[in-house]
């Protein structure tokens, strides 16, 4: 098998990882032994750019036993686990990657896996499928479709899409229930603050954590934070969640207000510039810095740079930026997703990815089995069903079925008081 890790002599450690990480993904490991007799992917190549660590390199090996061909790259420089990948190719799964890659060798390795000449892509951001579309026009033909992890991921492929420029179809697994409600919700929330307690060994409790952002992540997010005792504010731009989050008994203000309180401040929104220059200029002394959405854009990064009179490493994953006046600022993971990136993020708990990652091996077999017109398509609703259930039943979870007569009463329209 090709593959390009950092040490081959990490593989027995990365397969305990992936053991371990096995016990915990149930609703994967029912799909796996599902596939292991079906073989859906006989004769099919799925090239993967997802974050490389273990729960990934499991869904590598789901798709694996259903009969594909493997090659799998990582979806951010920062977030490979160089011990997964070992065990990965160890295990017959074409690897592509290391921690800490230069912007050039993440390219690199997207094009080590499109020269496997891919039938289905699985992507995270949409990284790959861009790729593809722009520089790797050759190996377009064969695609049947792509699967995309991730809320930045759909956005812009829609974005392709209206303007004509997107060429075969992906399914949108981000929004299926089974992957958003959870996965964006407990997952961030839970990552994140494992990440950066990991990272400072700070106590959170009596902290001002500010959230820019109440989406699912921001929502996640700011859950956590309450529970680890944290006094929590959020700052949004749609005056709905605004709402929300007040009633969901947080503080709302501006984000130039909020950076004057902010002991930790985390972002999660997808869009660009969320704390930059003028906010820089009013933070409060000591504020930790972490991002948790898609791109290393949310904290602009240059212009701390620009205002710093003095910059120091304090771990290697925490930037210190000393202002003008003497406040100390500090950025965590190079302002990139602090639960992946983070020297001690692990990403989300397996329970969670189990079903993220479960959602995803339903689609790409999808995608071999029924032809579908080029566009952004919703994950079918009996799959997230499906997921749930054997999520549930894994759980030792049993719940009610509805009646004949509760089913007639739904559904009639005569009933009166
Ligand atoms: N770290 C992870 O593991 C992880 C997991 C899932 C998603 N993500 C990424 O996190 C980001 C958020 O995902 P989501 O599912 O919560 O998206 P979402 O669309 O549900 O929420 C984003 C929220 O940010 C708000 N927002 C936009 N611009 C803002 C601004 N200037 N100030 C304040 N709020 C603003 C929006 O109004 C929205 O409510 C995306 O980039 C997504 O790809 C990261
Ligand atoms: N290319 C982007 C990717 C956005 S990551 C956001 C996605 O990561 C996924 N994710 C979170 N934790 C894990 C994990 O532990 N393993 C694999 N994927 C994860 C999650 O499903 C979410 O939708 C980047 O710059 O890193």
């Amino acid at each position: 098998m090709p593959y390009k890790v950092k040490s081959m002599d990490l593989a027995p450690q990365g397969r305990k990882k992936i053991e371990w990480v096995q016990r915990h993904m149930p609703v994967l490991e029912t799909i796996k032994k599902r596939f292991e007799e079906e073989k859906p992917f006989e004769g099919i190549t799925i090239g993967s750019c997802l974050h490389l660590e273990p729960k990934t390199i499991n869904l590598g090996l789901t798709l694996q036993a259903g009969g594909a061909e493997v090659a799998m790259t990582g979806c951010n420089p920062l977030s490979t686990q160089d011990d997964a990948t070992a065990a990965g190719a160890s295990l017959g799964l074409n690897m592509y990657g290391w921690r800490e890659q230069t912007n050039e060798e993440y390219y690199q390795t997207i094009n080590m896996v499109l020269d496997h000449e891919p039938d289905i892509i699985i992507d995270d951001g949409a990284d790959m499928i861009f790729m593809i579309h722009k520089k790797r026009r050759d190996v377009l033909d064969k695609i049947k479709g792509a699967c995309e992890e991730t809320t930045t991921g759909i956005h812009r492929l829609k974005s392709m899409h209206a303007d004509g420029a997107l060429e075969f179809p992906v399914i949108a697994v981000n929004d299926a229930y089974t992957k958003y409600l959870f996965d964006n919700r407990y997952g961030t929330g839970q990552s994140t603050f494992d990440s950066i307690m990991g990272s400072t060994n700070i106590l959170i409790a009596g902290k001002n954590v500010v959230v820019c952002g109440y989406g699912w992540c921001g929502r996640g997010i700011a859950m956590r934070a309450q529970g680890l005792g944290a006094n929590v504010i959020v700052t949004e731009v749609d005056p709905i969640r605004a709402l929300e989050a007040r009633m969901d008994g947080y503080r709302v203000m501006t984000v130039h207000e909020a950076v004057k309180h902010a002991d930790i401040l985390v972002t999660a929104t997808g869009n660009v510039d969320i704390v930059s220059g003028d906010d820089f200029k009013v933070m409060k002394n000591g504020c930790i810095m972490a991002n948790s959405g898609h791109f290393n854009v949310e904290i602009n990064r240059e212009d701390l740079d620009q205002m710093a009179i003095e910059q120091k490493k304090m771990k290697p994953d925490i930037d210190e930026f000393v202002m003008d006046d003497g406040r100390r600022l500090y950025l965590l993971a190079d302002g990139r997703l602090v639960n992946l990136a983070g020297e001690r993020g692990q990403g989300h708990p397996a329970e969670i990815m189990d079903l993220s990652f479960a959602m995803q091996a339903l689609s790409a077999e999808q995608l071999v089995n029924t032809p579908m017109e080029i566009g952004v398509h919703k994950t079918p609703d009996e799959a997230d069903m499906r997921v749930a259930r054997l999520k549930l039943k894994a759980m030792g979870i049993e719940i009610d079925d509805l009646t004949e007569k509760q089913v007639e009463y739904l559904e009639g329209w005569e009933h009166g008081t």
